[in-house]
Order: C-alpha cells, then sequence, then structure tokens
C-alpha cells in the first residue's frame, strides 16, 4: 500500500505556497520521464488553493504546454453554467496559465446542458479511452485502468470524495472508469464521477482540506474508515493529506505532519 502523509499548516496561504511547490515538482518530473503531465481536477476549494502556480516563478518555469487537464468529478451541465467545475476551474486557473485549449478535456458540453447524466459518463469514459491509445494517459499494471500522474482532490464534511458519496452505490463500481449519480445528497443533484479503482490507481493523491467542518470525517478518513469514501482513498505512489489546524483539529497527533 502507498504511504498516506499528511501535511499539516497554520493557514490556507501556507497550503497555497506548499501545494504550488509539490505542484511544481512533480510537473518537471512526469515532463521530463513521460514527455506529459495528466493532472485531474475536482471542483470544490481546491481551485482557490492553486493560487500561487499563477505567479513567479511557477508561471515561467513550468511547462505548461505538456499539462493534459481532467477532472475527477464534474457537475452535468453546461460549461457556462454556474455547477460547472470546468468553468470554477477555467474562471480561477486555467484561463491564467498557458495550457493548450486541446490538452482541457471537459464533459461534454451538449450532453451537459442536456443533462444526461448517463450519456455524459460514457462519452467522458470514451474520451478517457482515447487518450490511453494515444500514450497520454498510461495504464496501470495490468487492470487496464487508467493511471493519472497526479490527482487534486477535496473532500466534503460528509466525507465523500470525487462524487462517491457515503452509502450511495457508485463507491462499489469496478468496472467502469467513469460512473454517474442522479440523486447527489451535495447538490447539483446529477453529477459523473471517476470510479474508485480509477481513483486509486493515480501515482500521486494529494487530498486538501480545510476548516473545522471537516474535522471528524478528516479523523476517521486517516483511521481508514471504510464506510467514507475518503477513508478508501490510497494511490500507486503516495497519498498526501494537505490539511489546515482547523481541519486536522481532531487527529490523534493534532499538527504534527507525518513525512
Ligand atoms: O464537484 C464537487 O462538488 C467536488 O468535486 C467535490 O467532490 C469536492 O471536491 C468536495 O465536495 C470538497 O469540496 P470543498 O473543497 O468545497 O469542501
Amino acid at each position: 500500500m502507498a504511504p498516506v502523509k499528511r501535511r499539516v499548516f497554520k493557514t490556507k496561504n501556507e497550503i497555497a505556497v506548499e501545494l504550488a511547490k509539490y505542484i511544481a515538482d512533480l510537473s518537471s518530473k512526469f515532463c521530463k520521464e513521460r514527455g506529459v503531465f495528466t493532472v485531474v481536477l475536482s471542483g470544490g476549494d481546491l481551485i482557490s488553493w492553486l493560487w500561487k502556480l499563477l505567479g513567479a516563478p511557477y508561471i515561467d518555469s513550468v511547462e505548461w504546454s505538456k499539462w493534459h487537464i481532467f477532472w475527477v468529478d464534474e457537475r452535468v451541465c453546461a460549461w457556462d453554467h454556474a455547477d460547472s467545475n470546468y468553468k470554477l476551474a477555467y474562471d480561477g486557473f486555467l484561463s491564467k496559465v498557458p495550457i493548450p485549449a486541446e490538452n482541457i478535456y471537459a464533459i461534454d458540453n451538449g450532453l451537459g446542458a442536456e443533462g444526461n447524466a448517463e450519456l455524459a459518463a460514457e462519452r467522458y469514459e470514451e474520451c478517457l479511452k482515447q487518450k490511453v491509445n494515444q500514450n497520454i494517459i498510461r495504464t496501470y499494471k495490468s487492470s487496464g485502468f487508467p493511471q493519472f500522474d497526479l490527482q487534486l482532490l477535496g473532500m466534503g464534511p460528509d466525507g465523500h470524495m470525487a462524487s462517491l458519496f457515503p452509502g450511495h452505490d457508485q463507491i462499489n463500481e469496478k468496472v467502469k472508469w467513469v460512473t454517474w449519480i442522479t440523486d447527489s445528497p451535495k447538490p447539483p443533484p446529477k453529477r459523473i464521477t471517476f470510479t474508485l479503482p480509477v481513483i486509486n490507481c493515480a501515482s500521486y493523491n494529494v487530498m486538501a482540506v480545510c476548516d473545522q467542518e471537516q474535522a471528524d470525517s478528516v479523523a476517521a478518513a486517516l483511521n481508514h474508515t471504510k464506510n467514507l469514501p475518503a477513508g478508501r482513498l490510497t494511490a500507486d505512489v503516495e497519498v498526501v493529506w494537505f490539511l489546515d489546524h482547523a481541519a486536522a483539529s481532531k487527529l490523534p497527533n493534532g499538527w504534527c505532519s507525518i513525512l
């Protein structure tokens, strides 16, 4: 099992600083080794913690042209809808860095606008398969599942990650790469999401969580509580939890970082 590390910081600002370093180091490693860097984004607060990458030194030193961007989950709506994770990422991050537009793989806009969750999930899985065939995404050992270089995840206060919610069946999917939900407890109800095997095949998984309302779930997830989706998070190389003091406050060792 990959090591699960945790890095605890006083403020969200410090998280942004360290997250930028972590991401930039992995970017240079994968760009050197593979010539591409596959990055998976989520929605929620995460995007607001990527701002450090938008300035010096990273804006000039990161090989942005080699990045390929995917979403671990997406709300089923058009790209310009206020609920869209694509829009959130575009407005707050993607529009400010020189990643080629053709390297950004969003949900199918038409199916999103129609609200067709099932077909949107199938179409997104086809898109991933195409990128595997083009050697942009690797596959994980003999399993055939896609293996992303880095996933940037968040967790809700109920312990959900991506759009895998406690007590919902999607967490048990073992074959599909992308599935869908039409009764998400977190609005909006229609979403598509990577499945657990895909999430856990990633080389590096970052889970970034802040604030007091997440503290119980952080403690439960880091105790590997299996009925919490985030308690089942693993990775091929490592999982790193980036936490602020409030989110880490219910952990047995409190604010200690464990590396
Ligand atoms: O589409 C979504 O809603 C997100 O991708 C979701 O899975 C998010 O990552 C968590 O809910 C954490 O959200 P916060 O960071 O806002 O707590």
